[in-house]
């Protein structure tokens, strides 16, 4: 065992380069700047911030889908740059919003689930599918779903098949973009309690990716609040919920008390008046 951060980002950041359209080449965008970040043993660490902050981007850093064009990423104390996929792979996982597109629909539950061993050359075939029917029973889904299609699924088996595959290589981390927000509101409980449980059996670290601040506070430890692509404010998930010092969160907490009072979902779109005024407000950004 070993104390370094399973993950760690120092001053991370990522542009995608502009694109070249029919109007000539688009201007340059700065989607991740400067984020700097540890997760450590026993972290649920949630993400937010509005649409386009750029979570979805410090997702793929993570997770070795994108490159940063600046910064440094560690796990477990080495540097992810010298890693390959693979290895990225051993030590993290993930979970996406939408179930049903993330899963092959040709494949049946058992394959999918077995699959990332496969990918390993772990074990025999007849191995693998032991331990996808084992991995299928720890998240609750019956021995039935085996032989099943995605498609013969409801959205929340589909997320327990997702999260299966996710943790059948016994990942330390797993970064969930959104995990329950394709799911009717019945069974999203189900899910996060699922995920919850999890964490004791796994020894599980989460990134809980999410627009809902139910999710948040219901899910984390603590929470980093993102904005035009910087982390403005990072605390424990209980100093953010009851005193939120960032104009931002503070603007985040109030919007989402705003659509929850009226019953409807607790979204993280802002006023764009408002946002406008503070993003002129030169101490704003924290640096
Ligand atoms: N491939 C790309 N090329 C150019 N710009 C991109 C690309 N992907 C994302 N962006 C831009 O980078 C910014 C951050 O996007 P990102 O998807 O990371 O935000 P997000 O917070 O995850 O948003 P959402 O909650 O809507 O998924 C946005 O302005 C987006 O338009």
């Amino acid at each position: 065992m070993t104390d370094k951060p399973v993950l760690e980002l120092s001053n991370v950041s990522h542009e995608y380069r502009g694109r070249r359209g029919i109007f000539g080449q688009s201007a340059p965008m700065l989607a991740v700047d400067k984020v700097s970040l540890r997760v450590e043993r026993g972290d649920i660490l949630g993400i937010v911030g509005e649409s386009g902050s750029g979570k979805s981007t410090l997702a793929k850093i993570m997770l070795g889908l994108l490159t940063p064009t600046e910064g440094e990423v560690l796990l477990d104390g080495r540097p992810a740059g010298s890693m390959t996929r693979r290895q990225i792979a051993e030590r993290i996982g993930f979970i996406f919003q939408d179930p049903y597109s993330s899963l092959n629909p040709r494949q049946t539950v058992g394959k999918i689930v077995a699959y990332p061993l496969y990918l390993r050359g772990e074990g025999t075939s007849a191995q693998r599918q032991e331990r996808a029917r084992k991995i299928l029973d720890i998240v609750g889904l019956p021995l039935r779903f085996f032989e099943a299609y995605p498609n013969q699924m409801s959205g929340g088996q589909r997320q327990r098949v997702a999260i299966a595959r996710a943790l059948i290589t016994r990942p330390k981390l797993l970064i969930c973009d959104e995990p329950t927000s394709a799911l009717d509101v019945s069974v999203q409980a189900q899910v996060l309690n699922l995920l919850l449980e999890l964490r004791e059996e796994f020894n599980l670290m989460y990134i809980m990716i999410s627009h809902n601040m139910g999710v948040i506070q219901h899910m984390t430890t603590r929470v980093a609040v993102m904005y035009l692509g910087r982390i403005v404010e990072m605390n424990t998930s209980k100093r953010i919920f009851e005193e939120p010092r960032h104009p931002y969160t503070q603007l985040l907490l109030n919007s989402t008390l705003t659509v929850a009072q009226g019953a409807g979902v607790p979204d993280l779109k802002v006023d764009t008046a408002k946002r406008e005024a503070m993003r002129e407000h030169p101490s704003f950004i924290a640096s």
